[in-house]
């Protein structure tokens, strides 16, 4: 599991660590990490120049002391200060001992083989400031490299609301941070690297699977397993309008893990032509007998009021998707109060934005503004319909009503295709209905999604939806 913490949270396990350490132990482990990851970035570190881009706080200071190692180590390093009277001064005074030079020359940023990047850490808030924000929109050939944070990216929830630095690495200390693991800002970060700083920390707000988790988590049929022991999916979408909703939800409910799948619907001679698997029922999900879990909306259309209403009276899990997520936004928070089975709710950004309109009365956000601010979005979401949310898009994020977090590592932009969704839907019911909690079903379908779509379109091609389903198999098995 990668674990990624708050400031408040880093905050508070620095100060515990500082108070039994000498004074400056903690900068100088963060400033050796920093310098032996820019040296392995430099072709050779004597005759090299480098540049340290120096705010007027601690992670200004990590760069200066930075610098200062590589100075030593024969590097020419020039330091741009941004705030030239309120730089670090021990940091300052290392690197002018070790050889180095203050300058002002911004084109500096161009010439330099490597660019440290010690604008703002965790300390940052609002975009970059007048004096900083120039080096966000400058090319460079070689390497930057973000000390803890790219500067201009929210170390708490990946939101850059100005202009932000672009790192080829970045180097964080003593733990990830969400924003570095969550569109738009994970998209600044390059590869992140984390040094270690002894830092002793609380259970992290923010988790993300990894492939040791996921196989974990996977279920796999015991030597006494029969189909309905492995669970069996209720499949509520499609419509005369969309049939092809139900074929897509159904291929990826058949490859999640759950024994058996049943459809309700009007689409179930199409669902049973391409997989004949497929238990099919008449009518809605009231009639359909016994199931672990539904998944109500792909497709479904005007079908979806009633659909949602039969599958959140059953005592099961319910995922609700896409039309079911129309008519939960009209019914509002309410329509989830009587509940006592979980509910897990799979938006993209529109529907989210809709669903935030039927808890709150106001106008729908727009969606881009939603996209922007990812883990809030998703937490706002849970806490308002008291169930878990799964948020679509280039970081799916996943919020569970108890607070816990998981960020989905896996995925390719090829995913953003017409019905990519549905097979999510199918495949997140499959491992609910399999007897996964929510948050895990959630997480280890968008991991697997994610993986499938990567198989699916390497080494880089457009895919169809059903491409995605196809690999999923490929996808358990490799998970990488
Ligand atoms: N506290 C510790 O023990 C350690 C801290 N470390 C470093 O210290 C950093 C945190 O240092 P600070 O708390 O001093 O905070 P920062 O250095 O992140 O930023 C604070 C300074 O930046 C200015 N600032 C804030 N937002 C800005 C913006 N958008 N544009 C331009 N300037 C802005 C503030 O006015 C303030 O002077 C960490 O990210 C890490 O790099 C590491 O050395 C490890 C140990
Ligand atoms: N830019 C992107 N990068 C990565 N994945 C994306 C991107 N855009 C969308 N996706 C993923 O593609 C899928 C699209 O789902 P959805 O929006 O419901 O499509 P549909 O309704 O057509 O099925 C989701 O899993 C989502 O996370
Ligand atoms: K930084």
């Amino acid at each position: 599991m990668r674990h990624a913490h708050s400031v408040e949270q880093v905050r508070t396990a620095e100060a515990a660590l500082m108070a039994r350490l000498p004074d400056g132990t903690l900068m100088q482990r963060a400033a050796a990490g920093l310098a032996a990851t820019c040296a392995r970035l430099l072709p050779r570190v004597y005759g090299s120049r480098v540049l340290v881009l120096a705010g007027s706080g601690d992670n200004g200071g990590d760069a200066l002391y930075a610098g200062a190692r590589l100075a030593r180590r024969g590097s020419t390093v020039h330091a741009l200060l941004l705030a030239p009277d309120r730089a670090h001064p021990g940091g300052l005074a290392d690197l002018l001992a070790a050889g180095g030079r203050v300058t002002a020359d911004p084109t500096e940023f161009t010439r330099a083989d490597l660019v440290l990047d010690g604008i703002v850490g965790i300390g940052g808030r609002g975009g970059l400031r007048p004096e900083a924000a120039p080096y966000a929109a400058m090319e460079r050939g070689g390497p930057v490299v973000a000390v803890d944070v790219p500067s201009g990216v929210d170390p708490d929830t990946g939101e850059v609301p100005g202009a932000a630095l672009r790192a080829d690495v970045t180097v964080c200390f003593g733990t990830y941070k969400p924003g570095l693991l969550i569109d738009p800002g994970a998209s600044h970060t390059g590869a992140l690297h984390l040094v270690g700083i002894g830092l002793t920390l609380p259970p992290a707000s923010v988790t993300s699977l990894q492939d040791e988790d996921l196989a974990a988590l996977l279920p796999v049929p015991g030597t006494e397993s029969d189909k309905y022991r492995r669970g069996v999916v209720g499949i509520a979408a499609g419509s005369a309008r969309y049939p092809g909703a139900a074929v897509l939800s159904v291929a990826g409910a058949l490859r999640g893990g759950a024994g058996a799948v049943r459809y309700v619907g009007t689409a179930a001679e199409e669902v049973v032509r391409r997989f004949p698997e497929t238990l099919v029922t008449e009518g809605g999900p009231a009639g359909a007998g016994r199931v672990q879990a539904w998944v109500v909306g792909p497709g479904s259309g005007d079908g979806a009021e009633q659909a949602l209403r039969e599958a959140l009276a059953a005592e099961v899990p319910v995922l609700v998707d896409a039309d079911g997520l129309t008519e939960l936004a009209r019914l509002g928070p309410d329509a989830l109060r009587e509940r006592t089975a979980p509910t897990l709710l799979t938006p993209h950004t529109g529907e989210a934005a809709r669903l935030l309109a039927g808890a709150t009365g106001d106008a729908p956000p727009p969606a881009e503004e939603l996209a922007a601010a990812r883990l809030v979005t998703a937490r706002r979401l849970a806490a308002a319909y008291r169930a878990t949310v799964l948020l679509k898009g280039s970081t799916t994020v996943i919020a569970d009503p108890s607070g816990e977090v998981r960020v989905n590592p896996t995925g390719t932009s090829w995913l953003a295709t017409a019905g990519s969704g549905d097979v999510l839907s199918g495949l997140a019911g499959s491992l609910l209905a399999a007897g996964l909690p929510p948050l895990d079903a959630a997480s280890a379908a968008a991991y697997l999604h994610g993986l499938a779509g990567r198989h699916a379109a390497e080494p880089g091609h457009p895919i169809a939806a059903l491409d995605i389903a196809t690999a999923l198999p490929t996808a358990w098995r490799h998970r990488r």
